[in-house]
């Protein structure tokens, strides 16, 4: 079966500053993959591309095993997205935001209905139903982004660093809920993050710095022995010669 995403040899530039340079990452169906990056690695960039809202000009995006540059409606079909930037309309209610997204994906109103109960009990705010957005908390609407981004039962959920500015209860919350999702549900997820108490030694990871993939494998085994994920990540993103580039996978 093809992989949930497949993206090799990308590169994307900003006229003369490369984003992302020569970049492959392979999310197995089923599997949580961490996309490590300091600020500016290219993280947002890379998910620009893979949501086709910037043109691929180097390289191939398949999602699910359909070509992005020649099937982007398949491709886009499968694919689920929380972005960094917060993007509910404060002013309606959850039930509100997510009938509104549901419409756009072209979900008939019954269909919606029973789609939004079930995700709003699977993020734990079911009885926010008819609250406006203004009135939850930064991990509650999180958590209903979460829920918009499945509203089309997408296979693979991309979320761009989604515990950034949280507290401590709310991103294991948020966390805890996407990890069941790929426990429960088979999800594919790629997640963007800086935050290592998100990441568990078993999940796959890349560490992504300045546009390059600097290592991949096993979020356990990219440290040497005796080194930590974090040790490691601060080596791999300090100084070139500080650098030993592995690939425990
Ligand atoms: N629209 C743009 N125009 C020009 N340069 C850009 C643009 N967007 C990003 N860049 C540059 O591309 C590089 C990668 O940025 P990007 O936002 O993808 O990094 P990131 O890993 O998502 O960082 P952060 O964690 O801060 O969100 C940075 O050097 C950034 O300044």
């Amino acid at each position: 079966m093809s992989a949930a995403l497949d993206v090799a040899g990308v590169s994307h530039r900003f006229g003369q500053r490369a984003a992302l340079s020569d970049v492959s990452l392979t999310v197995e169906r089923g599997h949580f993959m961490a996309l490590l990056g300091p600020n500016g690695a290219g993280k947002t960039t890379l998910f620009s591309v893979i949501t086709r809202l910037y043109n691929n000009q180097e390289g191939r995006v398949s999602i699910l095993g359909h070509p992005l540059d020649r099937e982007p409606s398949r491709a886009l079909a499968g694919l689920g997205v929380v972005f960094q930037a917060r993007t509910l309309d404060t002013d309606l209610t959850v039930a509100q935001n997510l009938h509104y997204h549901a419409s756009l994906h072209g979900i008939g109103r019954a269909a919606a209905r029973a789609r939004i109960e079930a995700l709003l009990a699977r993020v734990g705010l079911a009885e926010r139903r008819d609250d406006k957005i203004r009135t939850l908390s930064g991990g509650q609407s999180r958590r209903i982004e979460i829920a918009r981004s499945l509203i089309h039962a997408p296979r693979l959920l991309l979320l761009d660093e989604p515990t950034v500015g949280l507290d401590l209860e709310s991103r294991a919350d948020i966390v805890a809920i996407v990890r069941a999702l790929v426990r429960e549900e088979g999800l594919s997820v790629l997640w963007a993050t800086h935050i290592f108490e998100e990441i568990s030694p078993e999940d796959d990871a890349v560490v992504l710095h300045k546009g390059r993939i600097v290592a991949r494998g096993r979020a356990g085994e990219i440290g040497g022995p005796g080194e930590s994920l974090e040790d490691a990540f601060r080596r791999l993103v300090a100084a070139p010669d500080k650098r030993t580039v592995r690939s425990a996978a």
